[in-house]
């Protein structure tokens, strides 16, 4: 068996192993009843459900289900074991360990993926004559949805029109008719941006939507890399060996070679549909909230034998919408600040901001060195990261001082709270791309795709000049270092 982060199968069988997967056998009803059960999985930590046996399966088995792929464990050593077998990493990783290592592959030569003959994802071809997609188990996930959405957790393959840029990334999809998929392509994306591509030239865009991918793809697929990056060569680099692909049968992409389905065809750039409302990660669906967006035509399926389709039943907290487009976000924002010469050490994403603002801990020796203003440094930042594409799903950058651990929320929301006082120590954007997916912006009261963004500078005035003048009236900041070693080597004598 392959290992865990490169091939999906092997990944659901280290989930068993490690005890983090609920095989439920009796049949299930893909029509709200699976979501149902993973809704209250991923709202309570729980442990992965794989679905073996669902309404409208197929002769081959043609699909399963696995719920929550990369939500939390409520274990709190293994908070992020789910993320961590996406990359081959102790399960008790920390979040920082995880996002340290989606970064790791920046500074080193790209591994070009290897293109084999065949796979376990060619065991079953099926043309459109041979399937239903209304038929098949695809999931409705919220009653107030707008469709069937099959698609949630599948990584789509699109490639510019010069052949020059493969990107690989998840966009939602709900099912039309039969072999008929309508999906958001939304910019700044760069499904839209090639999609935009193709509809200069006037031809339909091909695509591959692959599910159940190389557990270490669909994290590169989840991330704002750069504009021309092939994510599989990323991948490579940073997994330290070649992706295996195979080419799709009816046009000239490559699919991960032991994904469990793929759905090939075009993507029109002429023809839309109505697509949603869906219950979005900001967890709410708003009735009659649909869009007119491309259709995408499925000319074949391919799939493994008793294929598993991966469903994020996404909404409120926490599910795959709040453990990865966050946190992969603050990655590379952190990074864009970092090699533009910022003090930043690190950047997360807050779950209890329903991922939509970015704590940034900034070394406050190298900002002191600086000799800047606080309006200097804030509008640096907010130039560098709210003009740009990887801040674009993010409405507030936090600047916190060393003293603050941004991957525990109870710190962040302390200095949010004490130190950033409201108005004057905000610096507002309204030029910039909003978020239409964030309700006070889509329906809310001002523009939905423009401005609403603030950097919140949670840093003292002291911080820039001569450094933290004041204690933490807490166990740790305000008792002589020998007393709290006394208190906590005496705890159990005390009697507690
Ligand atoms: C992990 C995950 C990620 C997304 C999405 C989902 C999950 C589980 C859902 C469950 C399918 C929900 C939905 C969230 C909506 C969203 C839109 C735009 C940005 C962020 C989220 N979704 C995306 C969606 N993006 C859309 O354009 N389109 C989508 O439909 N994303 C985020 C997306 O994968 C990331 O932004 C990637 O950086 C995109 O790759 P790219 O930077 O363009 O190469
Ligand atoms: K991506």
């Amino acid at each position: 068996m392959a290992l865990a982060h490169m091939e999906f199968r092997a990944f659901v069988q280290a989930l068993k192993d490690d005890g983090d997967l609920v095989e439920i056998n009796e049949e299930c009803d893909p029509n709200l009843e699976v979501s149902a059960i993973i809704r209250k999985v991923v709202e309570h930590d729980e442990r992965a459900p794989l679905f073996n046996n669902l309404k409208g399966q197929n002769e081959n088995g043609l699909w399963r289900i696995l719920g929550a792929p990369n939500s939390l464990r409520s274990d709190q050593r293994h908070r992020y074991g789910r993320l961590a077998r996406h990359l081959n990493l102790p399960p008790t990783s920390s979040m920082k360990e995880i996002l340290d290592k989606m970064v790791s592959a920046k500074t080193v030569a790209p591994i070009p993926p290897k293109i084999v003959e065949t796979g376990p994802c060619k065991e079953f071809c099926l043309t459109p004559d041979q399937f239903d997609l209304n038929q098949l188990p695809s999931p409705t996930l919220h009653q107030a949805d707008g469709g069937k959405y099959v698609q949630t957790y599948g990584m789509f393959i699109v490639r510019s029109p010069d052949g020059k840029w493969t990107n690989w990334s998840i966009a939602r999809a709900m099912v039309h008719d039969k072999n008929h998929l309508v999906g958001l392509v939304m910019p700044p994306q760069h499904i839209a941006v090639i999609h935009r591509m193709w509809k200069e030239q006037g031809r339909d865009m091909p695509y591959a939507l692959a599910f159940g991918v190389p557990p270490a793809a669909i994290m590169a697929a989840s991330m704002p890399l750069p504009d021309g990056l092939t994510e599989a060569e990323y991948i490579g680099s940073m997994v330290h060996s070649p992706l295996e692909l195979v080419k799709c049968e009816t046009n000239d992409l490559f699919v991960p070679s032991t994904s469990e389905i793929v759905f090939e065809g075009t993507c029109s750039v002429t023809e839309t549909a109505s697509e949603g409302p869906f219950g979005e990660m900001h967890g709410y669906v708003f009735r009659g909230d649909s869009h007119s967006m491309p259709v995408y035509t499925v000319n074949m399926i391919t799939h493994r034998k008793d294929p598993i389709m991966p469903v994020s039943a996404c909404g409120r907290l926490t599910d795959e919408t709040h453990t990865m487009i966050g946190p992969l976000a603050a990655a590379e924002i952190g990074y864009i600040l970092k090699s533009n010469g910022l003090p930043i050490n690190e950047a997360f994403s807050p779950f209890e901001s329903q991922v939509t603002w970015v704590a940034l801990q900034v070394d406050t020796d190298k900002l002191r060195a600086m000799k800047t203003t606080a309006e200097a440094f804030c509008r640096q930042v907010g130039d560098l990261i709210f003009r740009g594409k990887p801040g674009s799903t993010i409405h507030r950058l936090l600047l916190v001082g060393d003293d603050i651990d941004v991957y525990d929320f109870k710190e962040v929301i302390w200095a949010f709270t004490t130190r950033c006082r409201p108005v004057m120590d905000e610096y507002s954007y309204e030029d910039v791309p909003g978020f239409p997916l964030i309700p006070y912006m889509g329906h809310g009261n001002g523009p939905a795709n423009k401005g609403g963004k603030l950097v919140c500078d949670c840093l003292l005035p002291v911080e820039y000049t001569t450094g933290k003048n004041w204690e933490a009236a807490d166990f740790k900041g305000s008792f002589p270092p020998e007393l709290q070693q006394k208190v906590l080597d005496r705890w159990q004598s005390y009697g507690f």
